[in-house]
């Protein structure tokens, strides 16, 4: 059976061809090349994951979670930044595209501070306690389908895993756009929100992140 070539395996032939394994800036800027001359795909991209970047490594976070793997570039980015001894949880509902994300993860060299689980965040969610060992989360990065940004961060909130100052860090809140995820995260007492003015990634669209922080 001859199998389909998918725009993610594309990305990762572009990975496994002109970044060096290990090396985790050549695989962002293989994608980012990639997704500029070649194909375009849905990463954060580059003019936001410097904005991503600049938010993880202020927070050091010990306990991270993404909901949204794709082909794992903004995992690369986050994992990279991350302290000895701290994880990354990234959540991704379609099996195809997280095996191309475990490949595009090891070929940056690290998946050791990676955990990717295949499925529906509404279904794991409940489960980060229980069957992975997580207390709280330090830092969520938000960037799978828009209508699931509000029932996921319900859910985080519902289940104790956000702890007094967590972050969450949500992408595409204009384009294409979270508006009741931004009406109730702006509005409640329990955040702090901070918007980030940016581009859709690889255009001159406008787009953006916002920034929230959970008060307790
Ligand atoms: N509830 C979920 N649980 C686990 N994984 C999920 C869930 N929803 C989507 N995913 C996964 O996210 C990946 C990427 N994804 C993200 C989206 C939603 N994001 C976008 O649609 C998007 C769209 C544009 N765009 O259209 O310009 C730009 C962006 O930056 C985007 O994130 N849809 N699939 C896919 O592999 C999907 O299986
Ligand atoms: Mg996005």
């Amino acid at each position: 059976l001859l199998t389909r070539s998918t725009r993610p395996k594309r990305l990762l032939r572009a990975v496994q061809k002109n970044a060096t394994r290990g090396d985790p800036l050549s695989v962002i800027s293989a994608i980012d090349h990639f997704c500029r001359h070649s194909e375009w795909a849905m990463n954060v991209g580059d003019e936001k994951g410097s904005i991503l970047d600049s938010v993880v490594s202020e927070l050091n976070p010990n306990t991270s979670l993404e909901l949204g793997t794709y082909c794992g570039y903004s995992t690369v980015r986050i994992a990279r930044l991350l302290p000895p001894g701290a994880r990354l949880i990234t959540l991704e509902f379609n099996p195809d595209y997280a095996a191309v994300a475990r490949q595009v993860i090891s070929w940056a060299g690290v998946q050791d501070k990676v955990e990717l689980v295949e499925g529906p965040s509404g279904d794991l969610i409940p489960q980060m306690k229980e069957r992975f060992g997580v207390e709280t989360f330090d830092f969520v990065f938000l960037d799978h389908w828009k209508d699931r940004y509000l029932p996921d961060t319900n859910l985080l909130e519902e289940c104790g895993l956000l702890r007094k100052g967590a972050v969450l860090l949500a992408d595409n809140v204009i384009c294409p756009g979270t508006p009741e995820y931004l009406a109730y995260i702006r509005n409640s007492p329990r955040y702090e929100s901070r918007y980030f003015q940016s581009h859709l990634e690889y255009t001159k669209v406008e787009d953006g992140l916002e920034k929230s922080v959970f008060l307790g």
